[in-house]
């Protein structure tokens, strides 16, 4: 062995027997061969996820240092090691794919081995000397996968939701609101079926939308109440075995100090440990919103088509040009963006849903797949709708002629005369309205079924758009 290749790389043993582990690794010889079991999709952990996860192994420490489970300096260095990761220090070495072995052990032992080798260094020691802090005994004492993970998909989901969704739902609800005042006399043609319906407010439209929103933020809210009751302390089965007494109940208190939003250990932590059915109520909760989502943005694209052979009533701010090959056009690229986000969002919740159901027994092995994908949902929902809010809802402009223009021309207006002069009556006039291109007025006229007085009376569009009080 030369002087050379004795810097390159350590020595690690592990169950299965020794392997070479590069010299500047922090990770150990079980990520090692989990890197090699699992070239999949070169996806690695969520920012976010590797987050809660830290946090998770900086409450155990702490809480496993007070109780005298292990001696508090290693303890304080595991905690310190943890927060320089979290303060952005060593990211890199979190290399499993994110499809691994089942229940997230992989990952999970990539976080344990880490924090061991850097502790070791903050303690003045050398990375490997798993005799002073081991992966396993030190950093992972009195925890299972099976624990830790169930408990960071909770935390990474809150710590998401919190950072992406919430305040980009609050952007898009306020920018609709601001529209909705400021379109809110300008009439246009409603449209059911995609034909001409009774006039409405372009105004109210957008209210409409802001509320839709918020109704959505409190189903996500009422859901995401399920992801702050943790079955940290159960380890391997649920029953607890290998922890301290009160070991639970303090890091379920350090977690809720660290991340400043109020938990609860579970009632049940075999239940805890067995069920995915918070991050299915997340999760189908996100599909909710994402299925009004698209709704609006597909209305957006549509009001907004032309600009001379489309509806144009209102305008999407140009962010760029649209086209490669023809000039001078812009599209609805905030509104095209969000759309395929939210598909993508119901791809995942299907999968969530089959990865549930998934489990056995005591465990549900499906894990790292609901882990990336409800974390990957929840803030890439949040991404877009922030974007569409900044780049597009806010800045949304109208033609208010052209908007009249159609509520004026539309058929259906003669829907507010067949109280006056009944539906038949009614229909006859709009088929020859549509047949020779007079006005509804000129024939109602014409046929002596109103007064003009009546007709401006009962065809005021402000009225017939009004909501009810
Ligand atoms: N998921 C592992 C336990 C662990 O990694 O802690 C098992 O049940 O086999």
């Amino acid at each position: 062995m030369s002087e050379q290749s004795e810097l390159d790389y350590r020595i690690e043993r592990d169950s299965m027997g020794e392997r070479q582990i590069p010299a500047a690794a922090y990770y150990g010889i079980q990520t090692l061969r989990a890197t090699e079991n699992f070239p999949i999709s070169g996806l690695k952990p969520l920012p976010t996820y590797l987050d809660a996860c830290l946090l998770i192994k900086k409450a155990t420490a702490l809480a496993n240092g007070e109780l005298g489970c292990i001696p508090p300096e290693l303890s304080q260095a595991i905690a310190d090691a943890a927060d320089e990761i979290l303060n952005g220090a060593l990211r890199d070495q979190f290399v499993v794919d994110v499809y691994q072995a089942g229940a997230g052990t992989s990952h999970h032992m990539n976080v344990n081995e880490v924090l061991a080798n850097r502790a070791l260094e903050l303690l003045g020691d050398v990375k490997g000397n798993y005799q002073r802090i081991s992966p396993n005994d030190t950093v992972n004492y009195g925890q299972s996968t099976n624990d830790v993970i169930p408990t960071a998909i909770r935390i990474g989901g809150l710590l998401a939701l919190q950072h992406s969704l919430y305040p980009a739902l609050n952007k898009a609800i306020a920018a609709l609101e601001a529209k909705a005042v400021e379109f809110q006399d300008i009439v246009k043609s409603g449209r059911t079926h995609l034909q001409d319906a009774v006039p409405v407010r372009l105004g109210e439209s957008f209210r409409a939308w802001a509320y839709i929103l918020t109704e959505h933020r409190t189903r996500i809210e009422t859901a995401g109440k399920e992801l702050t009751v943790l079955g940290i302390g159960g380890s391997a089965a649920g029953t607890g075995l290998n922890t301290h007494p009160k070991y639970r109940a303090q890091v379920v208190k350090i977690l809720s100090e660290l991340i400043n939003i109020p938990l609860t250990p579970t009632p049940h932590l075999m239940a805890a440990m067995q069920s995915m059915a918070p991050f299915v109520s997340v999760s189908g909760s996100l599909r909710n919103l994402a299925t009004d989502c698209l709704k609006i943005s597909h209305d957006l694209r549509l009001m907004d088509s032309g600009p001379k052979t489309g509806l144009k009533e209102i305008q999407l701010p140009p962010v760029q040009p649209g086209s490669s090959i023809m000039p001078g056009k812009y599209n609805p690229v905030m509104a095209e963006m969000t759309s395929m986000v939210c598909f993508q969002v119901m791809g995942y919740d299907s999968a969530i849903a089959l990865a549930a159901q998934g489990g056995q027994l005591e465990l549900n092995v499906m894990m790292p797949l609901i882990a990336y994908n409800l974390i990957h949902s929840i803030e890439i929902l949040g991404h877009a709708i922030g974007a569409l809010s900044e780049f597009c809802l806010q800045g949304i402009t109208c033609d208010r002629s052209r908007c009249e223009q159609y509520a004026e021309g539309s058929l259906a207006l003669v829907t507010a005369l067949n109280p006056h002069i009944g539906y038949l009556n009614a229909a006859a006039v709009a088929k020859e309205s549509l047949e020779t291109g007079k006005s509804l007025r000129q024939i109602v006229l014409e046929r002596g079924l109103m007064t003009s007085e009546q007709l401006a009376e009962v065809l005021d569009l402000q009225k017939m758009s009004a909501l009810p009080n």
